[in-house]
């Protein structure tokens, strides 16, 4: 019987501190075996005067050995180093099967301590001192591992230490010494209790093999399904997996459902990545049954940009899917998708998405302003937040509709005179819009759902995945509905939907209820940010300080309960007197950087507005710092070059380090943004959109942030903000 090969996390942490050809060779047998495991045997030996007699030695190249365990029908590679190193790394090893935590854990016997952890003055007072043995074996520190523990005497030699400790006590170590609550612990590692998670299912039967494949095991260790997978994740490096889920994603994106789930989280918190797992695992099962044959999933989001990156993100997850014929993952923006499925259809009119199409519009309007008077008290700028934000974001067609429409959340009162009067200029403009051939992104959507109603074409998928469902309206998603519609047979994995209402930054807003789309009970929150250090979230979320966002359906949600992965500096916070001052110290802070650390390509400089981004680039080059001013298109981190961009082309995106300039008080929301409001209700709405990006802005950065002004800073920027600067 052939074996099955997994690796624990520390066997690719140790991999990438070897020269590449070791790793590169390592992953050659590895990749062979896989292939063919009859003619690529895995020649493993036995550890001499080892503890655990399934520990194994592999021969990688004549100076170096990876380390394994043999039980049954497993081969779990654990650690790969210098020959002498290796062996006396895998000495002491042995592997407990873990009932407390439903998970194999790969430990070190005390007593087999060969070099000490920490230096060996008793003395000093060490790292762990005033923790408990209780509150760390409560948190899933092992007996047998303790004892180490309580040897380290610092923050940085337990970094040092990394690969003396199984992945999971190393995982809670880290969070204790950086201060989590163990609440927090319990929420980053997936052990104990969780306020609205099941507990650990325990396996079945104690045993290595069913024990490997529990979700709690598959955080740390990685099971590949095929060749091209175990290649994809040895080429991609530890970060680029995004094999590792955390149990609490592996459950949501790996079951079924019996209708639409809606997944929120805050920024960083994975949602995009479970949406890309979702993806995978339908698309397995269409894979695995041949009756679904032809069958596919569409994920969709709302801008291009963002359809570019998730793309090409699932290049590196399941290429297969993509690039089958017919793909069984399609990954397309929607208001593509329309323009694709009106074409067909021979839907004659032109979608005025963007560009000249959308000039065309305000020449339409033009017109019919031309032709009618205004009820006493309306300007033209508020006609048309009327039309966008009422009738058209809920699909009104008639007087009656528009008459007896709740208007809640728009600031000025309308009688139903006004209505009246005001219907007129709509159904004006719209027979109009008609009569020159063009149609609005909502016209198109409301056409493609009544096509999808009526005649039911035979559409290939069998799931729609959203991401970044918080910018789409109610028209979208009346549509998405309608691609995937309940029929009497059920909803079964139909809809899973995914956002979260606090990066709001398009306007606008659809209650899933509300669509026809009921997510009563498989509603679910991602609650560990994996981008952002604390410290910067925690920032990030100051700028919402004191506002209240919806769920996305119809109750409110928080920011409260999140945690950060990592710890690290406090947000740089930086006052100029002038424009110039603040460029100069934007071109000082990223040659401050460190370029041995940092690639120039991953640091970002986002801007509300693409002439302040222009501007940030003409600095930058002057200051002959290369720069990459990104567009809609994937951004491809091998072209090197300081990304320069929009917040809003941002979202999507991550840096190690970001700068936000311009962030005073005449510049942040801009001036022309703040114009466009009709009423202090839509003005509220704009200041809203603009605190949401600054959020998403904030949340793109990993380790570092530097935000910026001349003059007065921006209100949105809150008091807290002030005293941290
Ligand atoms: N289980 C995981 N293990 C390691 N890294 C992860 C994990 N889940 C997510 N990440 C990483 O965290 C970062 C944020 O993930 P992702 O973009 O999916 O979050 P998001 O919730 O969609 O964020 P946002 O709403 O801010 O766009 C990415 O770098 C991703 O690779």
């Amino acid at each position: 019987m052939n074996k099955r090969v997994s690796y624990d996390i520390g066997c690719m942490k140790s991999l990438r501190k070897l020269p590449d050809r070791v790793a590169l060779r390592f992953m050659d047998l590895m990749t062979k075996y896989m292939s063919d495991p009859s003619a690529n045997g895995l020649n493993l030996e036995t550890v001499e005067g080892s503890r655990d007699s399934s520990i194994k030695s592999l021969r990688v190249d004549q100076g170096y050995r990876a380390i394994a365990f043999e039980v049954g029908r497993d081969i779990m590679f654990v650690h790969v180093n210098e020959h002498d190193k290796a062996y006396r790394w895998a000495a002491g090893r042995r592997v407990k099967l873990d009932p407390e935590t439903n998970r194999i854990r790969v430990i070190e016997e005390v007593d087999a301590v060969i070099e000490p952890v920490a230096t060996p003055d008793t003395s000093a007072p060490r790292l762990f001192d005033e923790v408990t043995d209780a509150r760390l074996r409560a948190l899933g520190v092992p007996e047998e591992e303790l004892t180490a523990v309580r040897q380290i005497p610092t923050i940085e030699a337990l970094e040092d230490a990394e690969d003396r400790f199984d992945p999971l006590t190393y995982q809670i170590l880290y969070a204790v010494a950086a201060g989590y609550a163990d609440e927090e612990i319990q929420s980053l590692t997936g052990v104990g209790a969780e306020p609205d998670a099941e507990p650990p299912q325990p396996a079945v039967e104690l045993t290595f093999g069913k024990l490997i494949e529990t979700e709690q095991s598959r955080q740390t260790i990685f099971i590949p399904e095929s060749e091209a997978e175990l290649r994809r994740v040895f080429e991609e490096g530890l970060e680029g997996w995004r094999v590792f889920l955390h149990p609490e994603q592996r459950k949501i994106a790996y079951r079924d459902y019996n209708g639409p789930v809606l997944v929120r989280g805050g920024a960083g918190t994975g949602k995009t990545v479970v949406a890309m797992h979702r993806a995978k695992h339908l698309a397995d099962q269409i894979k695995n049954d041949p009756t679904r044959s032809g069958q596919r999933v569409l994920l969709t989001t709302f801008t291009t940009s963002l359809a570019h990156d998730i793309e090409a993100n699932l290049r590196t997850l399941c290429p297969d899917h993509l690039d089958a014929r017919p793909p069984r993952i399609e990954v397309i923006n929607l208001d593509r998708w329309v323009s694709q499925f009106l074409k067909r259809k021979s839907f004659a009119r032109e979608v005025a998405f963007f560009g000249e199409a959308r000039d065309r519009l305000d020449q339409v309007w033009k017109e019919v302003f031309d032709d009618h008077e205004l009820p006493e008290g309306l300007s033209e700028p508020f006609v048309r937040a009327e039309w966008a934000q009422i009738v058209q974001a809920k699909g009104l067609t008639d007087q009656k509709g528009y008459l007896k429409t709740s208007r809640a959340g728009r600031g000025t009162p309308l009688d139903r005179k006004k209505r009246a009067a005001l219907w007129d200029i709509f159904a004006d403009y719209r027979a109009r819009l008609i009569s020159e051939g063009l149609a609005e992104p909502d016209d198109a959507y409301r056409e493609a759902t009544e096509i999808l109603t009526a005649e039911a074409p035979n559409l290939p998928y069998a799931a729609v995945i959203v991401d970044e469902a918080q910018d789409m309206g109610e028209q979208a998603f009346r549509l998405i509905r309608a691609i995937v519609p309940e029929t009497p047979a059920g909803d079964r994995n139909s809809l899973f939907i995914v956002g979260d209402a606090h990066q709001r930054i398009y306007g606008r807003r659809a209650s899933m209820s509300g669509c026809g789309i009921n997510v009563r009970g498989r509603s679910k929150r991602l609650r560990l940010n994996y981008r952002t250090t604390q410290e910067i979230r925690a920032w990030a979320v100051s700028v919402l300080e004191g506002v209240s966002v919806d769920d996305l359906d119809e109750g409110t949600d928080t920011l409260r309960g999140y945690v950060s992965l990592m710890r690290g500096a406090t947000p740089e916070l930086v006052g100029c007197r002038t424009e110039a001052e603040e460029l100069d110290g934007l071109v000082a802070w990223v040659r401050a950087l460190p370029p041995d650390q940092i690639r120039l390509s991953d640091i970002g400089v986002l801007c509300a507005r693409r002439a302040d981004a222009d501007r940030v680039q003409a600095t930058l080059r002057a200051a002959d710092i290369e720069t990459v001013m990104l567009q809609s298109g994937a951004d491809d981190r091998s072209i090197p070059g300081v990304r320069i961009t929009t917040m809003h082309r941002a979202k999507g995106l991550e840096f190690f380090a970001v700068a936000i300039p311009f962030l005073s008080e005449a510049a942040f929301p801009p001036q022309g943004a703040l114009r466009a409001a009709v009423d202090p209700a839509d003005r509220e709405d704009i200041v809203m959109q603009y605190r949401s990006l600054l959020h998403v802005a904030a949340t793109r950065a990993k380790k570092a942030l530097r935000v910026s002004w001349s003059g007065t800073p921006t209100r949105l920027i809150s008091d807290q903000t002030h005293s941290l600067g």
